[in-house]
């Protein structure tokens, strides 16, 4: 069986990797692109590197007729996609990007987020994407709500440890280094190649990125109490790519251990042997997460370091993975892509 999908901000950067991604998907076919202010073009003339592909031309969201799809991607900025999702059929099973059905109170939402939610009740019934972890609430759900791709990387390196009791909760931190395409195609000053080059910084210092409130309701959530990470992003000049060093308490052979046989069976989630490093080079474009462990000088003290790509295992690739299981597919059709390298 074929499914019929829509893309909504498919003239993004995460509709973009939508599209590359389905496009050879054997049980999916694309059938409506939407988009905003590029609404009219076709999709070789907003990214020509999908040319070869035979795709329908980007429409307004209004154009589409809903009532012949299957499964909806929504690749839409915060708060407007809320708005666009309130107003879809609401038996439309439906992939949200966005952080707009992430965090489940609407008071956490409202205060990192500054605006009252405007669809409540879908957010009460939306699934937490993070695919390994919420996989049978996923799998009969109508609306998944994907995670924060800074949020799925210090996730993957933490919640086998939170859970299994193996860390002081009390003395972690995430150090993360992200790509530029994390912060989506539209132009900004600060994004600007001669603003961005030839340097490093750090962003959302001191507790204030929005990520920490998935942290928070996440990490609190499996030890049952709450738990706060100290968590500070830096922005690369990359395309592509996170990597989370984590600075936790606790025995590093335990933990390599326990993140070994947590993600012993999952296709994805790759655990490297005990003191190897991973790298942004060997995950790019694939939805591949490497996971490593190392011991440090400082007794009782471990390094966690996980590494996947934004656009695919952060976005994208977890949007087709849950959507696979929403619609009865194998979990990682379509997703086996090797990462492309050097
Ligand atoms: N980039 C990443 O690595 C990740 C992104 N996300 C989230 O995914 C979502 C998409 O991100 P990304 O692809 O990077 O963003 P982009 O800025 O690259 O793309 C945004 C898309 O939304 C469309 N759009 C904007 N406003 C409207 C509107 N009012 N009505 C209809 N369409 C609209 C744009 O259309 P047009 O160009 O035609 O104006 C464009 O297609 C965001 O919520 C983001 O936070 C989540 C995890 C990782
Ligand atoms: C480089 C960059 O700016 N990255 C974004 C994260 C992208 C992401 O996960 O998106 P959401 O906005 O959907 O949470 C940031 O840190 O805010």
């Amino acid at each position: 069986m074929t499914h019929d999908i829509a893309i909504l901000g498919a003239s993004g950067y995460t509709g973009a990797e939508l599209v590359r991604l389905i496009a050879t998907h054997p049980g999916m076919r694309i059938k409506a692109l939407g988009a905003n202010s590029k609404a009219g073009q076709s999709m070789a003339e907003v990214f020509p590197h999908l040319r070869h592909l035979d795709l329908p031309d980007l429409v307004t969201i209004d154009e589409i007729d809903f009532s012949a799809i299957d499964l909806c991607f929504c690749a839409l900025p915060h708060a407007t996609s809320q708005e666009v999702i309130a107003s879809l059929p609401k038996d439309l099973k439906i992939v949200d990007l966005s952080a707009d059905f992430r965090l489940r109170d609407p008071a956490v939402y409202e205060k990192w987020y500054g605006n009252k939610h405007a669809a409540l009740d879908c957010q009460s019934e939306a699934v937490y994407g993070l695919t390994e972890f919420y996989r049978d609430e996923i799998r009969s759900a109508r609306l998944v709500a994907g995670t924060g791709c800074n949020a799925a990387t210090g996730q993957y390196a933490l919640r086998p440890l939170i859970a299994g009791g193996l860390i002081d909760l009390d003395d972690i931190i995430i150090d993360l280094k992200t790509g530029v395409s994390g912060a989506g195609r539209s132009l900004k000053e600060n994004l600007l190649h001669a603003e961005l080059s030839e340097g490093t910084h750090a962003y959302g210092v001191g507790g204030t990125h929005r990520h920490l409130a998935e942290f928070d309701q996440e990490f609190s959530a499996i030890a049952g109490r709450p738990v706060q990470v100290q968590f500070t992003p830096h922005l690369l000049p990359a395309n592509r790519g996170i990597l989370a060093t984590v600075y936790v308490k606790g025995g590093a052979a335990e933990i390599h251990g326990a993140l070994s046989r947590a993600y012993a069976e999952e296709p994805f989630l790759q655990v490297l042997p005990f003191g190897q490093t991973p790298s942004t080079r060997h995950i790019r474009g694939s939805n591949f997460c490497h996971l490593g462990v190392s011991g440090d000088r400082v007794p009782g003290r471990a390094i966690v370091i996980a590494a996947l790509d934004n656009l695919t295992k952060g976005s994208s690739g977890q949007a087709l993975q849950n959507a696979n299981l929403m619609l009865g597919e194998n979990e990682t059709t379509g997703l086996m892509l090797a990462p492309v390298f050097p």
